[in-house]
């Protein structure tokens, strides 16, 4: 990948954690450039990174071959239509922005793009991040493996075989970091109730949440069974998931899910073409 020039048009939380894995994972100074219209955003990331800094995105845009879109999604309109005379030589437009189409960024750019829309995480700040990608049909194999090699920087990547299913990434694991945080918090005060010291309840909870994913992760089997194994028959955790399945739980986690992917679906009517 020693010839892609990649430009991230917007340097916030999630363009600089990619950039930060880019950057270990050996993409030179020369490949990189971060845009942005907050000129500390700009100085924070140059401290940061050998990376080319700029607020001039047609500036950046024309010297790349691939444009990762970091904007928000309200602004993305914007961005885009700014963009579309500075694309004569054909970027990958890799977007990461929830609830933008790829039928409103063909719109914004001038409709004959390679486009990528890509779904990370909040976990790439620290290269445990999930990304699920989809590419449009003007996407060569060539650019999917460019796309797949710097999203593979900041953690996992899974395609997706249609572009809606990118709502439901989003409810997975792109909304998903907050889920367990608000678990976490939950299971703190819990502890917290039940007479321990917060830090005793809070260390305990995140090694918890950390070993019960890194378990399942190297584990050869599924996630019901490392269940039913810490679950002993008549012992104190069969009470504590009997009282989670009364309490539905699963239909809880179902519906919440739901109005995540739904909410994307409806961004893109809001602030799409
Ligand atoms: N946070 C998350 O968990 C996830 C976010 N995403 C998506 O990632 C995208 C970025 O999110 P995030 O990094 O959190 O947002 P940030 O606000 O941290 O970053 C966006 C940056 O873009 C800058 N910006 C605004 N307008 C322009 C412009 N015209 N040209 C260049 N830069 C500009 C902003 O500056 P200023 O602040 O001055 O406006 C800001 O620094 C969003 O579309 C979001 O949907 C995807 C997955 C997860
Ligand atoms: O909440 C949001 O809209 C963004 C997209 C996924 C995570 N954060």
């Amino acid at each position: 990948m020693s010839q892609t020039k990649i430009t991230f048009i917007g340097a916030g939380n999630m363009a600089s954690s990619i950039i930060g894995g880019l950057v270990k994972k050996g993409y030179s100074a020369g490949q990189i450039t971060a845009t942005d219209t907050h000129q500390p955003t700009l100085d924070k990331v140059a401290d940061s990174f050998p990376v080319v800094t700029t607020a001039d995105n047609a500036a950046a845009a024309v010297r790349s071959n691939v444009i990762v879109l970091a904007v928000k999604p309200q602004v993305m309109e914007q961005v885009c239509t700014a963009l579309k005379p500075h694309l004569a030589h054909k970027p990958m437009i890799i977007s990461i922005a929830a609830g933008i189409d790829i039928r409103s960024l063909d719109t914004w750019l001038g409709n004959d793009l390679a486009i990528v829309r890509c779904m990370p995480n909040t976990p790439a700040l620290v290269q445990t991040g999930a990304s699920g990608l989809y590419a449009n049909e003007r996407t060569s194999d060539a650019q999917k493996a460019i796309a797949n090699d710097i999203m593979e920087a900041v953690g996992i990547v899974q395609w997706t075989a249609s572009e809606d299913l990118i709502d439901s990434v989003i409810a997975v694991s792109g909304s998903g970091p907050a889920y367990y945080f608000l678990m976490m918090e939950a299971m703190i005060d819990a502890g917290v109730a039940q007479g321990l010291s917060r830090e005793n309840a809070t260390q305990l909870t995140l090694q918890t949440a950390l070993g019960a994913a890194k378990l399942a992760q190297d584990s050869d089997v599924d996630v019901v069974e490392l269940r039913r194994r810490v679950s002993s028959p008549n012992g104190t955790t069969e009470k504590a998931i009997q009282s989670f399945e009364n309490d539905n739980l699963r239909e809880i986690v179902a519906r919440a899910m739901q109005t995540c992917a739904e909410r994307s679906k409806e961004m893109a009517k809001e602030l799409g073409a």
